[in-house]
């Protein structure tokens, strides 16, 4: 006869793979019943979205099925009340930015110069390489990767926490989710520095190896306070190849070096263009700017993106780049830059910058 201990004990080994304890240890185990060799219980999770479930509920089954004499496990999902994850958890280990390993902002001089394509490329091809990444579009001005990605849905509160969206896998939210009638007037000043706490800190993030944010464009107040909220931020910089861009980003550089943001690294886009039928780059912009701030400011040049027609009309359709064509020159690009920033961050501090250094074509 099966008895509700041996249960209790078998699923004791099995653990909730994002808060690494025991489910039974997490009190998520709850209502087992057991009738000759059926074994019904109830699992309550942190939130039914929770992106394991499945995991956990067939590691459940299998670790029940051992017991001699089972012959069938059902197992119903619940979500935890937000008294019993307040109780459980006095601080939801799941929610802010605790278990964020590194930060990487994707700032710009101006405005349209493409920092919103790079930033969700990088964390699309940083997620390719195998890592956890989150991407908060946090330019008050535009938030425009929920169009960039398709998202029409908004995120849904759980237990005090917004539960971000997920997409293409990676966890998104955006500004643009926060207020449906806002007016660009109200992110101002302080609210900007409030809203992105409250993205920074309110929203289920989890475990990320990277959260990619995309500032506001430019040098004012919005991209200072953004940037100043995100704890231990480095900055990618984009830019365009002609001298007014250029001078633009020179600007934004010194302004984010007098606050002491380390900066990995700038990346040249909109660098060329290849027609169809032929393999001749014509540099539109001009030639070489990229390569010349990079030794003026003595930051590495990450890359160069070409003017790429699919990237702008998947990007217009919610598809990007590196999710629509992923072996295009584009994408091929995107991925190498995004090699180089995880091996900046797998090297100790004082070399990253050096790892950082290379010479793009
Ligand atoms: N390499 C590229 N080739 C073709 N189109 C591009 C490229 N980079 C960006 N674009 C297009 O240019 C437009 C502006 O890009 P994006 O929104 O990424 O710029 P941004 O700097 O974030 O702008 P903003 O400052 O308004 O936030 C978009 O339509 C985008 O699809």
């Amino acid at each position: 006869m099966v008895t509700e201990n041996q249960v209790r004990e078998a699923l004791d080994s099995v653990l909730d793979p994002e808060l690494k304890k025991s489910i039974t240890e997490l009190e998520m185990v709850r209502n087992i019943l057991i009738s000759d060799g059926e074994v019904k219980f109830t699992l309550a999770l942190t939130t039914l979205r929770c992106p394991m479930k499945e995991k956990i509920v067939k590691k459940a089954q299998e670790a029940i099925e051992k017991i001699p004499g089972v012959s069938r496990v059902e197992v119903a999902l619940t979500a935890m009340s937000e008294e019993e994850l307040h109780r459980l958890f006095p601080k939801h280990p799941l929610k802010g930015i605790e278990k964020t390993a590194h930060f990487i902002a994707v700032a710009s001089g101006k405005g349209g110069v493409g920092k919103t394509t790079v930033a969700l490329n990088l964390a699309l091809a940083l997620k390719n390489e195998g890592f956890k990444v989150g991407l908060l579009d946090a330019d008050v001005y535009g938030p425009s990767i929920p169009v960039m990605m398709g998202l029409s849905e908004k995120p849904q509160s759980e237990a005090g926490m917004i539960v971000p969206l997920e997409k293409f896998g990676l966890k998104v939210m955006s500004f643009g989710f926060l207020l449906e009638e806002s007016h660009p007037l109200i992110w101002r000043g302080p609210l900007v520095g409030k809203a992105v706490k409250q993205l920074l800190n309110d929203v289920m993030w989890g475990e990320l190896d990277y959260l990619v944010v995309d500032l506001p464009p430019g040098t004012g107040d919005p991209s200072i306070t953004v940037a100043q909220s995100i704890p231990t931020v480095s900055l990618v910089v984009v830019t365009t190849p002609q001298e007014v861009a250029l001078a633009d980003v020179k600007k934004a550089i010194n302004m984010f070096k007098k606050m002491d943001i380390s900066i990995l690294g700038i990346v040249e886009n909109m660098s060329y263009f290849k027609c169809a039928h032929s393999d001749e780059k014509i540099e539109i912009f001009g030639a070489g700017g990229g390569e010349r701030l990079s030794q003026q400011m003595d930051i590495p040049l990450l890359g160069k993106i070409p003017i790429d027609l699919d990237l702008r009309r998947g990007e217009d359709e919610g598809r990007p780049g590196i999710i629509d064509s992923p072996d295009s020159e584009t994408s091929i690009v995107f991925k190498e830059i995004a090699r180089q920033l995880a091996a900046s961050f797998s090297k100790p501090a004082d070399a990253a910058g050096q790892s950082l250094r290379s010479d793009p074509k």
